[in-house]
């Protein structure tokens, strides 16, 4: 799992260990345990003091340190702001297509043509099965998700100009966010399952006219939302942890 803003740690892990894993793109800190019998990492991207902002973030160490790790599923988190007007703060999103307006990030393990030049397919970037899983698991909680949206990528970190905002609604764009991408990509890249629940936690600038765009006013709404993201992957965790007892598998991945 890796989670961003106002998901600094994660309770449900039982034997957490903290661990710092050096990979060919440099350092990752990540907390392995276990979680309804499964073997998780967590990552939490912005750091534990929330002290790396998104344009710094290593995404390729991040990504390449859960691969090394054995990880074979990747669910993350980020929250947004909504560009669809009709998306309320505390909404959650279940997307299924990004746009990277982003210009000044590492987004390739494939940078420098060794072994040859590849491109990768980003169609089915956010796994379709991973996702059914999450969707699934909401509605066995009764917590809505919508299934669906495209996750428009800013480098930040400034949030976005209404003028933006409007560019990235004309393009389809369902909510706006500063983390989401390239780490799908490299996922994509690195042949992890990923999919994304992103929550939201403000209309985009200009979206309500008249309407700023507060921390305080994020952190309100992820006080009361971030549990119920939550509570969407404790029931896949445990789902999957209750058909593998069934099917007398190994926990893991
Ligand atoms: C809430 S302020 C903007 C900050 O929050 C998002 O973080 P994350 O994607 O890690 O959940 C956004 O991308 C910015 O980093
Ligand atoms: O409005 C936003 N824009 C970009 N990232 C964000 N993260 C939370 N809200 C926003």
């Amino acid at each position: 799992m890796i989670a961003g803003t106002g998901f600094y740690d994660l309770d449900a892990l039982d034997d957490a260990q903290h661990e710092t894993v050096h990979t060919a793109y440099g350092t990752a800190a990540v907390t392995r345990g276990s979680w309804h019998g499964q073997s998780v990492v967590f990552v939490t991207r912005h750091g534990a003091g929330h002290d790396v902002p998104p344009h710094r973030i290593n995404y390729r160490a991040i990504v390449r340190a859960l691969d090394e790790l054995g990880v074979h599923d990747v669910v993350a988190i980020n929250v947004t702001g909504g560009i669809d007007p009709d998306l309320e703060a505390g909404e959650i999103v279940c997307i299924d297509d990004f746009l990277d307006l982003t210009r000044r990030r590492e987004s390739t393990f494939h940078g420098d043509g060794l072994g040859g030049v590849v491109h990768t397919d980003m169609t089915h970037a956010y796994d379709p099965v991973l996702r059914r899983e999450l969707l699934d698991a909401a509605s066995a909680i009764g917590q809505p998700v919508i299934d669906g949206g495209t996750y428009v990528c800013f480098d930040g970190p400034r949030f976005e100009s209404p003028a933006e905002i409007r560019l990235a609604a004309l393009a389809g764009g369902t909510v706006a966010g500063m983390t989401g991408v390239p780490e799908v990509t490299l996922a994509a890249e690195a042949g992890l399952r990923y999919a994304a629940l992103s929550l939201v936690v403000n209309a985009a600038a200009g979206v309500r006219p008249g309407e700023a765009i507060t921390m305080d006013d994020i952190n309100t709404v992820l006080t009361s939302a971030a549990p119920k993201v939550l509570a969407v992957v404790d029931e896949l965790v445990h789902t999957r942890s209750v058909f593998r007892s069934v099917d007398g598998e190994e926990a893991g991945g």
